[in-house]
């Protein structure tokens, strides 16, 4: 396996769960409890002290379930369980408190969902990544096409189906899609993850293309669980480029040994999830 493009986060001796990452992720729905779930748990095991769920009402003990570690927030919902108006009102007053956000995963593109991707945009002094309904809720609006802005940290981690909505470049034209995800960095000073195998890292001008990862990834949630890495990095004090680079090697590396242990067909992304602590534990306190 080739090694990390940076080293990973040291903790100073007296670290305290406060000095190491305050992370939020927000998304699920009835019906998709599993991608927030995975997101979560995957910044758990990146290393962040303290983790919270911000999830529809009607899916929080499904979500909480999932592991005892996580804390969880009930935002207000409607009656298929999905975020309603009032749940954007309600993270507002709670989002300046953590080191970094994740956001999308299993939300659906409601006008609640596109209004708490609105609020997230704007709020330019949190770390953020932005992936899959927050994509599509971006897309719905005219977020492509604006005035060219400075987002302060923020990272978008579309898969190829995702940038087409966000880009109009077909999902087919990988190098298209690419200069697409140039052209979107530079008008919005961010940094685009362009998933796939391989995941492509870009901002203005630089390119960064990922060497782990492989086919046995392509599975429901595999996605889902990069987010919460990434998220968790951010959280840790990393600048968008570095943690897009860390997050997405880390991941793919996850994803390298359970092909090993599981085979191609027969890994999930609970099994990338459950290999990342190995990948982490053999690069801890190791100078590359
Ligand atoms: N356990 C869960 O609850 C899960 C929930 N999920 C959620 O389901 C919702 C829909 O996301 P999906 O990504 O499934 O649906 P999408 O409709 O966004 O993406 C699927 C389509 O995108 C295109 N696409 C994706 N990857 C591509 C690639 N590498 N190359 C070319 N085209 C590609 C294809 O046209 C594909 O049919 C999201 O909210 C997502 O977070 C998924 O993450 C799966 C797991
Ligand atoms: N053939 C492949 N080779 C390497 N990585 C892959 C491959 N297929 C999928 N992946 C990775 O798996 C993840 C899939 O993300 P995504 O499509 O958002 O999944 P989901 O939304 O189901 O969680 C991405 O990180 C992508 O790079
Ligand atoms: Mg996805």
């Amino acid at each position: 396996m080739t090694n990390p493009p940076l080293p990973f986060p040291s903790r100073k001796t007296d670290a305290h769960k406060g000095d190491v990452g305050r992370v939020l992720l927000v998304g699920g729905s009835r019906g998709m409890a599993g991608s927030i779930s995975l997101s979560s748990m995957a910044a758990l095991h990146t290393g962040s002290g303290l983790v919270s769920a911000a999830v529809p009402d009607r899916c929080l003990e499904t979500v909480a379930s999932f592991h005892p570690c996580l804390m969880t927030i009930p935002l207000a919902d409607d009656a298929a369980g999905h975020f309603a108006s009032a749940a954007v009102t309600e993270i507002a007053q709670q989002v300046d408190a953590y080191d970094a956000i994740g956001c999308g995963p299993g939300m659906g593109t409601s006008d609640a969902a596109i209004e708490l991707v609105e609020l997230l945009l704007q709020k330019s002094d949190i770390a953020r990544v932005l992936d899959a309904d927050a994509l599509n809720a971006l897309s719905k609006t005219n977020w492509g096409h604006r005035q060219s802005s400075k987002s302060g940290p923020l990272i978008l981690t579309p898969h190829p189906g995702e940038l087409q909505r966000l880009s109009g470049v077909r999902s087919s034209d990988r190098e298209q899609q690419i200069k697409a995800a140039h052209r979107l960095a530079a008008l919005h000073d961010v940094v685009v993850v362009v998933k796939g195998g391989p995941t492509v890292v870009v901002d203005a001008e630089r390119k960064w293309t990922n060497t782990t990862g492989n086919p046995g990834m392509a599975t429901g949630g595999s996605g889902d669980v990069l987010t919460g890495v990434v998220t968790s990095l951010l959280g840790q004090g990393m600048t968008p480029w570095d943690a897009s680079r860390l997050g997405v090697w880390l991941h793919g590396a996850a994803g390298d040994r359970a092909a090993v242990k599981h085979g191609q067909a027969g890994m999930t992304a609970r099994e990338l999830l459950d290999e990342i602590p190995g990948v982490m534990a053999a690069y801890e306190n190791r100078c590359i």
